[in-house]
């Protein structure tokens, strides 16, 4: 409890001083980590990638879930965020790396993710930087694998129908706003 109220003060803080990036006020409800990521067999990934992973409600979650020989790489743009997460999670399958999504290529030393699990703000980030981001998930993913989504609106539907074959969407209720899931995969057999 202590430490949920001391996450909430460190992201308000972080959507005070760059709300724009944070596109939130509070982190993601622990029933919506849960029903994105039963959308992904993280279990059998080899590697999990994280994109703006905030105070680690996704992380947690997903360190819980990944195999002993899977690895996280968690990508966190606010240095004090990064901070929290790396003295949080004590857990050599992360690493959690302070940079901007858009330089995720340098971070996976050639490798392709079996989930990627995104938490980025899409609909505040500037244009420009939206669009480069989003042009780069198609290539980080592995041919099989999953990028789960997450947003407070369905605006980027389009987007993400435009980049992957096959997009899957749900509702999730039980968060503030309700929370837009999406399960995006290359191939249209997903
Ligand atoms: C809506 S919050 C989600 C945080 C957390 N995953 C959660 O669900 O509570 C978005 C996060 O993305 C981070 N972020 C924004 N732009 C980013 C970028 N270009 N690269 C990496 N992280 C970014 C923000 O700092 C913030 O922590």
């Amino acid at each position: 409890m202590r430490q949920q109220l001391r996450d909430r003060g460190q992201f308000l803080r972080a959507f005070l001083t760059n709300p724009r990036q944070v596109g939130a006020v509070l982190p993601t409800s622990r029933r919506a980590v849960r029903e994105m990521l039963d959308l992904a067999d993280i279990p059998a990934a080899e590697l999990v990638v994280e994109l703006g992973a905030g105070t680690g409600v996704s992380t947690g979650e997903i360190l819980d879930r990944l195999g002993p020989d899977g690895r996280l790489v968690a990508v966190e743009v606010d240095p004090q965020l990064a901070e929290l997460l790396t003295a949080r999670f004590a857990d050599p399958r992360l690493q959690v790396v302070c940079d901007s999504a858009e330089n995720l290529d340098l971070h996976l030393g050639g490798k392709r993710a079996d989930v990627l699990v995104s938490a980025l703000p899409y609909t505040s980030l500037e244009a420009g930087l939206r669009r480069r981001i989003l042009d780069l998930l198609p290539a980080a993913l592995a041919p099989r694998g999953v990028l789960l989504v997450i947003q407070y609106s369905p605006l980027m539907l389009p987007e993400l129908r435009r980049r992957f074959a096959s997009v899957r969407q749900r509702i999730c209720p039980w968060n503030v706003p309700p929370a837009f899931l999406f399960a995006c995969r290359l191939d249209s057999g997903g």
